[in-house]
């Protein structure tokens, strides 16, 4: 005789326990709402494991070496200190583990959470089978995740290489590192390993960072090469050959193909949804390669199931899979209608100097509002504080609208990521340009810049032929 499956109604069961669908889970459970959580991997999901945690710890070891190698120009002696690998490898796994218990099944357990550490799928529209039990809840939140797209090179399969699921295992330095796509995965990892002394390679078919602003992305081009990172734009990985340690790739450019040998090869070539085994057919839930479908409020093809984060595709950022997360539970829990709005999305690339944008982009915003556009913009040379830290290179870019509407603001340079943060409050608030214009910043710092910028929205004022006029008539008053 066969035992009954358990089942379990819960009001809400979340699928995945990334930073989508753990937001979803903790709100919810603090609200005093039932909750199955369900996870098959790492409770944590990408951010925590394998995307921005590790890499930002890895990065952050790349710049203690860097530091030592801007002495001269401060009158301090350069030094090349020496890398134990082993070390920063130690160094990404303690701050994952340090993170860790905030992502624990022990602390959402706490929280009142069911969590069940198995493969989801759903048996059809209103039920999940996890192992032996069986999940039906009023509502299911699809937070699944992508996974790194590995194109179909020919002989890539033969060869052992890395993703971001892999990378941050290394206990050695790579001699020299072929990384395979330009976009922020690839970039971010490139300079890194660069600073700590791997040779780098990046292979990239088109651009790099190709959805940032041309004008920025020259500068983070500039600082790449300036490491030493070798660029190859406009080149496709063709065929991969050799094996571990001697990976041969061959590479198609304008001026034909061309043999390029490394130690180690890292695919960073975009995500796919994770989808595979869900069975979301059997849900009536629709889907393609680009991610499961959602309407504007997150909800699927199926009434009662949303999807969250990466899943979705669109912009695959923590945040973003926070924000999916806040409008799941507006709804559910409280019935609100919700609308995503991408319009106010920050996003940053963590190399040095780093690279964010909000809102539309130069190129973007004129496609939509013509002339009307206007730039603003402001260098970091111009920075007193950048000045001082001798970190100059890059600019502020504020794009505006009709009436000083602020559309998008783009930046790289020192800190850029932390001075993008002023700009998601502005823009999420509806602030105007005069108001940027006329905030007092705190002497010296690089947020000055943001200021400098705005200032500009004003500069044609300083020759209005009415302005002077009335200038004239107050001054004769006396
Ligand atoms: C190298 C790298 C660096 C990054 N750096 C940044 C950064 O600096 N800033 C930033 O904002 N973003 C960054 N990202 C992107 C960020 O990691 C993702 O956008 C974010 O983690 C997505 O969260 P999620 O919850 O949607 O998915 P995930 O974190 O992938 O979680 C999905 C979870 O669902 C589980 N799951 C999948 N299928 C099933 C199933 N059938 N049953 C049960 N469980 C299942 C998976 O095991 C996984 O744990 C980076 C990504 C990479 C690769
Ligand atoms: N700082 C951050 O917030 C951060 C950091 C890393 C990743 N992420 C997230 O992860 C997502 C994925 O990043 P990604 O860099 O993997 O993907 P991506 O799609 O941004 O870039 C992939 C790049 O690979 C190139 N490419 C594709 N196939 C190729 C081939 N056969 N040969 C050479 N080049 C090829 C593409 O032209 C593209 O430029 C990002 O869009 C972002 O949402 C965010």
């Amino acid at each position: 005789m066969t035992a009954c499956p358990k089942l379990l109604t819960p009001d809400i069961c979340v699928i995945g326990a990334g930073s989508a669908g753990l937001t979803v889970a903790a709100a919810a459970a603090q609200f005093g709402v039932p909750v199955v959580l369900v996870e098959k991997g790492e409770m944590g999901g990408e951010c925590l494991n394998t995307g921005c945690v590790p890499s930002k710890a890895l990065i952050a070891a790349a710049a203690v070496r860097q530091t030592g190698r801007r002495g001269p120009a401060f009158g301090i002696e350069a030094t090349e200190p020496a890398v134990d690998y082993a070390g920063v490898h130690r160094h990404i796994h303690e701050v994952i583990a340090k993170i860790a218990p905030h992502d624990s099944v022990e602390r959402f357990e706490g929280l009142g959470v069911t969590v069940l550490r198995d493969h989801a799928r759903f048996r059809d529209a209103r039920t999940l089978e996890v192992g032996d039990t069986l999940v039906r809840p009023r509502r299911f939140v699809i937070a699944t995740g992508s996974t790194a797209a590995v194109p179909p090179v020919e002989g890539l399969e033969t060869v052992p290489y890395l993703t971001n699921e892999t990378v941050f295992g290394l206990t050695e330095l790579p001699g020299h590192l072929l990384v395979v796509g330009g976009g922020p995965v690839g970039v971010e990892l490139a300079q890194a390993y660069r600073r700590l002394g791997s040779e780098v390679t990046v292979i990239e078919t088109g651009s790099i960072l190709s959805r940032d602003d041309p004008e920025l992305v020259e500068v983070a081009r500039e600082a790449l090469s300036a490491d030493g990172v070798r660029l190859l734009e406009n080149t496709t990985l063709a065929e991969v050959g050799g094996s571990a340690g001697a990976i041969e790739t061959v590479v198609e450019m304008a001026s034909g193909r061309r043999t390029i040998a490394g130690t180690h090869i890292l695919v960073a070539t975009g995500r796919a949804p994770t989808v595979e085994g869900l069975d979301l057919d059997k849900a009536g839930i629709a889907y393609s390669a680009k991610g499961i479908s959602v309407n504007r409020g997150l909800r699927t093809t199926n009434r009662r199931a949303y999807a969250i984060g990466d899943c979705v595709g669109g912009l695959q950022f923590t945040h973003v899979a926070g924000y999916h997360a806040s409008l799941a539970i507006r709804s559910i829990l409280f019935r609100l209608p919700v609308k995503v709005d991408t319009t106010r999305l920050p996003r940053v690339t963590y190399l040095d100097p780093e690279l964010g944008q909000i809102g539309l982009t130069e190129a973007q915003a004129r496609e939509i509002h013509g002339d009307r556009v206007r730039v603003l913009s402001a260098p970091f040379s111009g920075n007193d504080r950048a000045r001082a830290e001798r970190r100059t290179e890059g600019l502020v870019k504020i794009v505006t609208g009709p009436r000083g509407r602020i559309l998008g603001v783009g930046m790289v340079g020192a800190g850029a990521g932390e001075l993008l943060a002023g700009w998601s409050l502005a823009l999420s608030a509806g602030v105007k340009i005069s108001t940027v214009a006329s905030h007092v910043a705190p002497y010296p710092t690089l947020s000055e810049v943001n200021k400098a910028a705005a200032i500009g929205y004003f500069s044609e004022s300083l020759t209005n032929p009415w302005l002077r006029r009335i200038l004239g008539v107050l001054r004769r008053l006396g």
